[in-house]
């Protein structure tokens, strides 16, 4: 079956095309990562599905049901966590997920809630004291309540700190292994990257790049690093010759090279086993970054992506 289908799904806002044409197809069982910088239109999707906007032009479906005429079946079935979530700061944890278990009609207790979204010791203090990521995971637990077929969170890690980031993706794993399907956005990409089977990257309301990470790594041939250490780093190496090969450095005993895809790094790793013995080999990928900036040249944007992230490289030891 499919989960979320979009069809031409278009909103304006004004002069605002927030989104524009969109046509998307999620399936069932899959964690789908929505991901863009801010003001792509990823929320205002999210709200269009669950008919908190009415769209412009064009269609969408959730788990097979009209988003427009059939929202309370949609929402009986739908586990969500909205942008912004207001909670009721006189009541407590506990009492927020009481309140959800009698909306839902669910079976749910509140302890087993607050266990999995490690609020535990929390559960009879007033939210209006809680932390901002307090009230995230609080936020989560609702959405997971009634056991939804389906999930929708829309920035459901802002606030939490990195031991909750951890917690959040082991949630969606086991929600996805018991067959929920996931959809939330972000523009974390790291934490899209380590939990989504795919992707979507919204730009300027469009949908500028479908698939998962791996492929779109391909797609987009930003290639990455290679590091080679070889025992003594012969005259003319003529690197620079090869396909896709640029910035050679050499320092000491180490040779660095950019190369624009897995191609290119094999063919440097061969040139270069054929002149020296290597005693070491590094390749990096591109940055996740890299790959976000390809797809939506926002470097100059108003985004918030964590300097840690922009400093990414997943680098692999292949030969120690
Ligand atoms: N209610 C509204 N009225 C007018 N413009 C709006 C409204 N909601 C969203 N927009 C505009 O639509 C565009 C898309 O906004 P949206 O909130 O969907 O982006 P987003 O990708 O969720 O961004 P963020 O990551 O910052 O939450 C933006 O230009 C925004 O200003």
């Amino acid at each position: 079956m499919v989960a979320i289908e979009t069809t031409a799904l278009t909103k304006r806002f004004g002069e605002v095309l927030a989104v524009n044409d969109l046509n998307l197809r999620i399936e069932d069982g899959e964690i789908f990562g929505f991901l863009g910088p801010n003001g792509a239109g990823k929320s205002t999707t999210i709200n269009m599905l669950l008919d908190f906007h009415r769209p412009t032009a064009g269609a969408a479906t959730v788990l097979g049901y009209d988003s427009q005429t059939e929202t309370d079946a949609i929402r009986k079935r739908v586990g969500v966590l909205p942008e912004g979530l207001e909670l009721y700061e006189r009541l407590t944890a506990r009492e927020h997920l009481e309140l959800c278990v009698q909306m839902k009609n669910a079976d749910d207790t509140p302890e087993s809630v607050l266990a999995r979204v490690g609020l535990s010791d929390d559960g009879d203090r007033k939210t209006g004291g809680f932390s901002k990521g307090m009230r995230q995971r609080l936020s989560l637990g609702m959405a997971l309540i009634g056991d939804p077929e389906l999930i929708i969170l829309d920035e459901p890690t802002s606030g939490l700190d990195p031991n909750g980031i951890q917690h959040f993706r082991e949630l969606l794993r086991e929600e996805a292994e018991s067959g929920t399907t996931v959809f939330f956005s972000s523009h974390i990409l790291s934490e899209v990257e380590a939990v989504c089977d795919r992707v979507g990257i919204m730009n300027n309301g469009e949908l500028v790049a479908l698939d998962s990470i791996d492929t779109l790594r391909e797609h987009t041939g930003t290639g990455g690093e290679v590091e080679i250490t070889v025992e003594s780093v012969p005259d003319d190496l003529q690197l620079q010759s090869l396909d896709g090969v640029s910035n050679t450095t050499i320092e000491g005993n180490e040779i660095h090279t950019h190369c624009s895809s897995t191609d290119a790094k094999m063919s440097v790793i061969r040139h270069i086993d054929t002149n020296a013995t290597i005693t070491g080999i590094v390749v990096g990928e591109a940055s996740l970054e890299e790959l976000f900036n390809e797809y939506t040249d926002s470097r100059d944007g108003d985004r918030d992506v964590d300097d840690d992230e922009t400093k990414e490289k997943d680098k692999q030891e292949v030969i120690a």
